[in-house]
């Protein structure tokens, strides 16, 4: 597996005459996590969605590894990109490892089997996300955070080299925030993904870029962005930033207005 380059040049997305997207720019290098942080209705989903391919920008281009994505043969895109996306439509009338089988679609021809790499693929996605003991399990009967996990097994074993998430941690217990964002920071693969825990984002990314309606506001390393001044500006709220003792990384205080009553 390696890792793709993505650049997104000039975006702009629009629904009616409403802006979703404003000229946004973002590279990620090969091997990169970036992570796109930003308020609610900030843009972050409608961005992610111009690279999987779901909403097609107005003006600008999405490349990846030079390539226009939006030009891709739709098989060559499913081998290059995967996305975790929030709150999918769930309701696969499967076993938890067909679901995550699925995820080698791309890779094979019309109705071939598994074959002994597919076998492998499928079992490391399982166990990256502690759902071995799920394999059998009805998906749809599945808690929340258990579907999540599945659904990003089934990206991880798609075996992309570019993985779109949108808030992955969604409905994960801490554990497996931690464990999930350890193994997607750890994949040789290029990372592009959506968080709304600032804290997470810092210690697991790269670098992030901090959308607010619709357009980048700051992007760099985490310790870069992530100020008490950007923080009031584009959250409205107040807060401290310290560097961790022991992890290093920015860790955000958040200063609640008013008396704790
Ligand atoms: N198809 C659409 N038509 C019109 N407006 C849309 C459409 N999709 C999204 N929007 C609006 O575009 C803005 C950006 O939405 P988007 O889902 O990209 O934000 P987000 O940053 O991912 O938000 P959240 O953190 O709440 O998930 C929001 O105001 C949303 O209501």
């Amino acid at each position: 597996m390696t890792a793709t380059e993505l650049s997104i040049d000039g975006v702009t997305l629009t629904a009616g005459a409403r802006h979703l997207v404003r000229d946004v720019s973002l590279t990620a290098r090969p091997g990169e996590t970036i992570g796109l942080v930003g308020p609610n209705g900030s843009g972050k989903s409608s961005l992610l969605r111009t690279v999987y391919r779901v909403l097609r920008p107005d003006t600008g281009r999405v490349r990846v590894d030079g390539g226009d994505a939006w030009s891709l043969p739709v098989r060559q895109l499913a081998r290059t990109v995967a996305a975790v996306v929030q709150d999918s439509a769930a309701d696969f009338d499967l076993a938890v490892r067909e679901v995550v089988a699925m995820g080698r679609t791309p890779h094979k021809r019309l109705l071939s089997g598994d074959t002994p790499e597919d076998t492998g693929f499928i079992d490391s996605a399982l166990l990256a996300v502690d759902a071995v003991h799920l394999a059998d399990r009805p998906f749809d009967r599945l808690s929340g955070g258990e579907r999540q996990r599945v659904l990003i097994a089934r990206a991880l074993a798609q075996r992309p080299t570019l993985l779109v998430l949108d808030e992955p941690t969604n409905h994960l217990d801490i554990r497996h925030q931690l464990s999930v964002l350890g193994t997607l920071r750890r994949l040789p693969t290029t990372v592009l993904l959506a968080l709304h825990d600032l804290n997470l984002a810092a210690y697991y990314c790269d670098r992030l870029y901090v959308l607010h309606d619709g357009a980048v506001t700051a992007s760099g390393p985490p310790a870069e962005v992530l100020t008490p001044h950007l923080l009031a500006e584009v959250y409205g709220v107040a807060a401290e930033v310290a560097t961790h003792p022991c992890t290093g990384a920015p860790q955000v205080t958040f200063l609640p207005e008013g008396p704790r009553v």
